[in-house]
């Protein structure tokens, strides 16, 4: 029998799949990664078509197992992890999806959230699920595609229609038995599930208006959940045993297995997430309580900072303002400005996210004279990643009482070495880039890896972990400090600008 040395990552993200193939040691033995179309019918709304990211999934799996001359006989097993809360609706019979996927950055529930509100039911939803009503979660986004797809509402008690985050669209459509699963860190995005009784909660489907014949049976993120179809693109029977959200998975991949750890993911936006433990940890500072992961019979928890914007920033100046080449000409351009000369930038072009919730602001630019230059407008925006993970952080700090003294970093973005001194400056804390670059797929397959005794034990993971750079704080705290109150300051001044102020 063949020796099954590697472990499959899919891992499925805002802007393109991935698939990786990871070996014992955590070696990517092979690689392939494929864009797909971003749709935006009106202003402010993000679809994908569920079809072009099943079929980019297929075509990156076929091409990393040939890349690196590897037979479906020797995948150990598969673990995914997806975009969170982006929501796909199908058909049980025809496995068509009705509408496209409704992306997590879509607003287009924006006025659905806004009647929740108003109908009070902001503190059953910060009880039960640790989120907050926002357009951002599954939940409206679900109740929206009910609502506007002709006869998807009675489709949908007939118990013919089927709703998904993307783990849950992926695993049914590779899957041989056309499994309905999800596990409970994705569950926990949706707006629908009771992070504490760990169950959908009857009294949210009742205030969305879903039916629960919809929804998939929540799991834990480490398990046999289903095999590969053998007809399908592998043509064998593989076990799909690990699922995580991308940042939940990413939390994992960095081997932040005890409270206080925490990491963040530079990528379209930036997602903070410290593990808070056994204790499900109540924000009074705008973050959000999730899942982390349930592992192994325990579930652990995390507090999250969700930042909308950042390195999609970089790409608005590469192709919206034509200022570069490419992202990563950013960092020349910041390293010859020396300072930002009291230029801020706030990124809200979809509104802010955590710690402010506001979706109704936009980006704003302060302190311009006749002589900003492009590499002072530039080092502007690279800076605003800092100071908006910075606002995260201090409310993490006063949430969970613990002040950080490293963060993991991943992601695009924080590749950009001007960007990382420069956010550990502005933490005062050290910035840790792992030697393994693809956090989220790395977790996702430690998660299935674990699932099948690939891999022994958490412990065998935090010791595989590997730092490639450290970067330490070196700013004095005047200097530090005074560019923070800066930054709150342009922040103010972006809310007050806003219509709803
Ligand atoms: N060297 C760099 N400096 C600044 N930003 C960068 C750099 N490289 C990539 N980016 C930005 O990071 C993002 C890509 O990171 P990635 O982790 O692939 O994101 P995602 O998974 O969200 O698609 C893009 O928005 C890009 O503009
Ligand atoms: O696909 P990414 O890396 O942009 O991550 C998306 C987030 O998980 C959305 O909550």
């Amino acid at each position: 029998m063949t020796e099954k040395r590697y472990i499959l990552a899919i891992d499925q993200g805002t802007t393109s799949s991935r698939a990786i193939l990871f070996d014992r040691r955590g070696t990517v033995a092979g690689i392939a990664q494929r864009e797909f179309a971003q749709l935006f019918p009106q202003p402010g709304w993000v679809e994908h078509d569920p079809r072009e990211i099943l079929a980019s999934v297929q075509s990156t799996i076929v091409e990393a197992m040939t890349r690196a001359q590897v037979d479906a006989s020797q995948v150990a097993g598969i673990g995914i992890s997806n975009q969170r809360e982006t929501t796909v609706v199908w058909d049980r019979h025809t496995g068509q999806a009705i509408h496209n996927a409704v992306v997590w950055q879509s607003r287009q529930t924006a006025g659905i959230c806004e009647q929740l509100r108003r109908d009070g039911h902001d503190a059953i939803v910060r009880e039960r699920t640790g989120l907050l009503i926002d357009a951002y979660f599954s939940g409206t986004k679900l109740k929206w595609i009910l609502d506007h797809v002709p006869g998807a509402r009675a489709r949908a008690a007939r118990g013919e229609l089927l709703f998904g985050t993307i783990d849950s669209w992926l695993l049914w459509n590779l899957s041989g038995d056309r499994s309905h699963l999800t596990d409970c860190g994705n569950a926990a995005r949706t707006l629908m599930y009771d992070i504490h009784r760990r169950r959908w909660c009857p009294d949210l489907l009742e205030i969305l208006d879903v039916p629960a014949a919809m929804l998939p049976e929540v799991r834990s993120n480490s398990e046999i959940h289903a095999h590969t179809a053998p007809d399908g693109v592998f043509a064998r029977r593989i076990p799909i045993c690990g699922i995580a959200g991308d940042q939940q998975a990413a939390l994992f991949g960095h081997a932040c297995f005890e409270p206080g750890m925490a990491k963040n993911t530079y990528g379209t936006g930036c997602f903070v997430l410290m593990n808070t433990g056994e204790r499900a940890v109540r924000s009074d500072n705008g973050l959000l309580t999730t899942i982390a992961w349930d592992v192994d019979g325990r579930v652990e928890y995390a507090l999250e900072g969700s930042i909308f914007v950042a390195g999609s920033a970089i790409q608005w100046l590469r192709d919206g303002l034509r200022m570069l080449g490419k992202a990563s000409d950013s960092q020349s351009y910041a390293e010859r400005a020396h300072s930002s000369e009291g230029v801020y930038f706030v990124p809200a072009f979809v509104g802010l996210g955590a710690p402010y919730w506001r979706s109704d602001v936009r980006g704003a630019m302060f302190g311009l004279t006749r002589g900003t230059s492009k590499e002072v407008f530039i080092r502007a925006v690279l800076e605003s990643l800092a100071y908006q993970t910075r606002d995260v952080l201090e409310a993490m700090q006063a949430d969970s009482g613990i002040a950080l003294r490293v963060l993991s970093a991943d992601g695009g973005a924080i590749g950009n070495d001007f960007a990382a001194q420069f956010q550990a400056d502005i933490l005062d804390a050290a910035l840790e880039r792992p030697r393994n670059s693809e956090a989220t797929a790395w977790g996702a397959a430690c998660l299935a890896g674990l699932a099948v005794g690939f891999w022994e034990d958490r412990g065998e993971l935090a010791a595989q972990r590997q730092v490639e750079r450290r970067f330490e704080p070196r700013m004095d705290a005047q200097r530090r400090e005074a560019l923070y109150a800066g930054w709150k300051r342009a922040v103010q001044a972006t809310l007050a600008f806003s219509v709803e102020d």
